[in-house]
């Protein structure tokens, strides 16, 4: 099921075998390019999708890649001498430009709150569309909802006024694009919106800080919480400011995603056996690490509903909330026709100003660090940490279950489906941990490793506080896992070659890496965020299958457990499910999904859910992605001209969804695409996961690698020796509870008990350790 383009035959860069890899092909690669420019793949060079910079190079692995010179900085806004600029306007026309806006605001406001008085307009609380947008994607809890609205309310006004500002200067949706309307509003009433600048001290700070910032001294924002995606490519509005993008050939709405949805993603069970269940729910815990858009609420905190009540259509326009964005669902819907339900509901997501208070298109925040830095363990602020500290022994709290340490219990009442007696619903870093047993199992797992480090440290340093032996328990732990993530995940998902091309494997030993530039922008990317990543939604089995000690036991339908984890509790239960994790095959990264998730997501105690599938399709779009043949452009392949390029049957079903090859969704057509090699994933979808984890690993100044010249908390080379023993199946042996686990295989998201990758006591030398004696000071 792979399979599902053909490549265009003239295309020598695909079709000849230049981009195989052989270790002679390695060239440094400035030799090739003049100064200050380098010779990057092509994701990774925004200035390339300008036409003037177009100068092509042999990228590392011997594939075409091109000279670029912007640092791979996507924020910076263009600059260039010979191009048509706006003229820096007076203040009186700022000051337009300002009250327009506030009075926008003002009427928004109004509107709200005669909506919030509304039953309709408030979402009801046991529907699945309330599991998705309140449980899944909202606020932590009051500090931090008041923080996030000021940040979205300001850059929502800044979106009005850019809109004005447009009109009144007649400024076209390309110079939008193109970040061409410079302006420099620090002398308006707009003034109050520029981005809080972090205050860093000039001394170095040893640990990273719990919010990411202070990481790039230039840019102190960088990396934390509350702030915008970065962009491989501007985005795709019809009024180049936030409204979602029409068809490209009759400038008409887009079909519905929950047909595309339907007539291109079946539920097919088509295992993957290369590949364990593990990879799929590690993805998703490592996305929880990195990204979280939030949906728009009411200023209180409810969730919005943009659906009649019972979902017989769309609330009219006039009784909607502005950030509605509802999924219309067709009269002939097999599914959901039977439930009579015509609307789905979806809220788009909150925005983040730009940081140098320029007017310009919407950008959408991501709410957590977009650092790998264990925020999913620990929280992206010092708020959420604290209250997941014992403050004793440098510990994270746990809830004694009977002699099992579990997460700590969630004192949110609406975290999970029921809090009945004998139930259980947890607290973490992220706010997600509840929606997949699984996930929670993986929370679960490394909370234990931070504590077991901590119990380590202590031991060999008896005189250490509370706060030294957390921060340094935190930082080993922070090292374990993007070890893991850089030695084990990244490359099962791209492949060894996009490891070479990219640049991402680790250094070997005690060496430490010196690829670190203050130029990267470490920032997640909304391409990567809102559809590549999203690729795992496909490798996801609906069914997990537990085994006791001999035999099969049960199969658990996924949407039985999403947010309702209390089975935790049992005994055996988390052994069970991460054995089942690292047994069981993936689902394959293709056209077949999951009904568990296109039909049944979050669905409770309800005959139907939501549709994941669709949900991402209008993701995508509310975020302005542009169509997947810009995102082959911008990796360096041709543009798809015809459908006829998928396979045939896939051919005929996008030509009934989509009137042109240029309104192709982007997370669509990269998963309909046949893989790279050795990938799970094909080209497009490679390249910008690539390029992400480039990004994380180059742009952070405390990856845990980076010699002590960059790093203020660097490693010393015996730790680093040790540091890069870690791995996952040593983290599931020392943090299962040991009954049904005594075995793992070394590399635990590959085909287990194969040649290269056997099964290995956990007692033995085999699947190697830390050893922690080397932080005795
Ligand atoms: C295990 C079952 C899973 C469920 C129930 C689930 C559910 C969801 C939901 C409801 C969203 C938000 C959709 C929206 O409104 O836009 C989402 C987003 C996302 N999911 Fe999953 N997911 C699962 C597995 C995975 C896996 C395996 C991966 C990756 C390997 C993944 C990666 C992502 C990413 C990157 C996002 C975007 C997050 C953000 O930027 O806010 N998910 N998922
Ligand atoms: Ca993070």
């Amino acid at each position: 099921a792979s399979s599902h383009l053909t490549h265009d035959k003239n295309t020598e860069e695909y079709n000849d075998k230049s981009h195989i890899h052989t270790p002679k092909d390695i060239k440094p690669h400035t030799d090739i390019c003049n100064e200050p420019a380098v010779c990057v793949p092509h994701v990774s060079c925004p200035a390339h999708v300008r036409k003037d910079n177009k100068t092509s190079c042999k990228a590392i692995g011997g594939r075409k890649g091109v000279c670029c010179t912007s640092g791979r900085n996507l924020t910076e806004t263009f600059h260039e001498k010979g191009r048509h600029h706006v003229q820096n306007l007076d203040k009186v026309t700022l000051n337009f430009i300002a009250h327009h806006s506030q009075s926008e605001m003002a009427f928004l406001r109004t509107k709200e709150t005669h909506l919030l008085a509304r039953e309709n307009n408030v979402l009801r609380q046991g529907s699945a569309s309330y599991s998705h947008t309140f449980r899944n994607s909202r606020a932590f809890d009051a500090t931090d909802l008041s923080n996030v609205f000021d940040v979205a309310n300001k850059a929502l006004e800044i979106a009005f006024a850019t809109k004005a500002f447009k009109h009144r200067q007649g400024i076209t949706n390309q110079q939008l694009e193109l970040g061409m309307i410079q302006q420099d509003l620090k002398l308006s009433s707009l003034s109050e919106f520029c981005g809080r600048r972090p205050f860093c001290p000039p001394v170095l700070e040893k640990f990273r800080r719990i919010d990411g910032t202070c990481n790039n001294l230039k840019n102190s924002a960088w990396g934390g919480p509350f702030t915008p995606y970065a962009r491989l490519l501007p985005p795709s509005y019809e009024d180049g400011i936030w409204a979602p993008r029409l068809s490209a050939r009759s400038h008409e709405e887009l079909t519905t995603p929950r047909l595309i949805s339907t007539t291109l993603f079946p539920d097919e069970d088509i295992p993957n056996t290369g590949y364990t269940l593990l990879l799929a729910q590690f993805g998703q815990f490592l996305s929880h690490d990195i990204t979280h858009s939030m949906d728009t609420s009411f200023g209180n905190g409810s969730a919005i509903s943009c659906c009649q009540p019972e979902g017989a259509g769309a609330l009219p326009h006039e009784m909607r909330h502005y950030a509605c964005m509802p999924i219309q669902i067709p009269n002939k819907d097999k599914f959901y026709g039977v439930f009579n339900q015509r609307c789905m509901n979806f809220v788009r997501s909150l925005l983040a100003p730009r940081e140098d208070c320029t007017l310009g298109y919407a950008q959408q925040m991501n709410k957590i660090t977009h650092f790998i830095d264990c925020s999913s363990i620990y929280g992206s602020t010092p708020e959420q940490t604290g209250e997941l500290r014992s403050f004793e022994d440098g510990k994270l709290i746990v809830f004694n279950d009977f002699g099992r340490s579990l997460l700590p219990l969630s004192k949110d009442p609406e975290a999970c489906l029921t809090m009945e007696q004998g139930s259980a619903c947890f607290q973490a870093g992220d706010t997600r941990s509840n929606q997949m047993i699984s996930l929670v199992a993986l929370h679960t797992i490394f909370h234990r490793e931070h504590n077991r480090v901590a119990e380590g440290l202590q031991k060999l340093n008896p005189l250490w506080s509370d706060e030294s032996l957390f921060l340094e328990s935190r930082r080993i732990v922070i090292a374990e896992m993007q070890t893991i993530i850089f030695k084990e995940w990244v490359p099962a998902v791209i492949g060894d070659l996009a490891m070479e091309e990219f640049q991402l494997k680790l250094e070997e030993g005690s060496e430490y890496a010196y690829d670190y530039d203050m130029h990267i922008e470490p920032s997640i990317t909304n391409e990567f965020a809102t559809a590549a990543l999203r690729f795992g939604h496909s490798a996801v089995d609906g069914l997990i299958k537990l085994y006791g000690p001999k035999k099969m036991e049960e199969m658990i339908s996924i949407p039985e457990i999403m947010f309702h984890p209390a089975r935790l509790r049992k005994r055996l239960f988390l052994d069970e499910i991460l054995s089942s994790l690292t047994t069981e095959p993936i689902q394959e990264v293709d056209h077949s999904f999951s009904e568990g998730l296109t039909r049944y997501m979050f669905r409770g105690g309800n005959p139907f859910g939501v549709d994941l599938a669709a949900l991402n399709i209008q993701r995508g779009r509310d975020h302005g992605l542009r169509p997947y043949n810009d995102y082959r452009e911008l990796t360096g392949q041709p543009r798809i001209k015809s459908f006829k390029e998928f396979r045939p049957d896939m051919a005929e079903k996008l030509s009934k969804v989509y009137e042109s090859v240029d309104d192709l969704d982007l997370w669509v057509g990269g998963l309909l695409e046949p893989k790279a090699p050795g990938s799970l994933v094909g080209y497009t979808f490679r390249d910008i996961i690539a390029d992400q984890f480039s990004r994380l690993k180059k742009g952070d100044k405390y990856f845990f690698e980076n010699d002590p010249s960059i790093n203020p908390g660097y490693f010393t080379p015996d730790q680093l020796r040790e540091i890069r023993k870690a791995s996952m199946s040593r983290i599931i042996c020392d943090n299962s509870d040991g009954i049904l686990l005594g075995r793992q295989a070394i590399n635990a998201f590959r085909q287990p008990g194969v040649p290269g990758n056997e099964f290995a006591d956990c007692d033995g030398a085999s699947i190697p350790r830390v050893d922690l004696r080397y932080w005795k000071h």
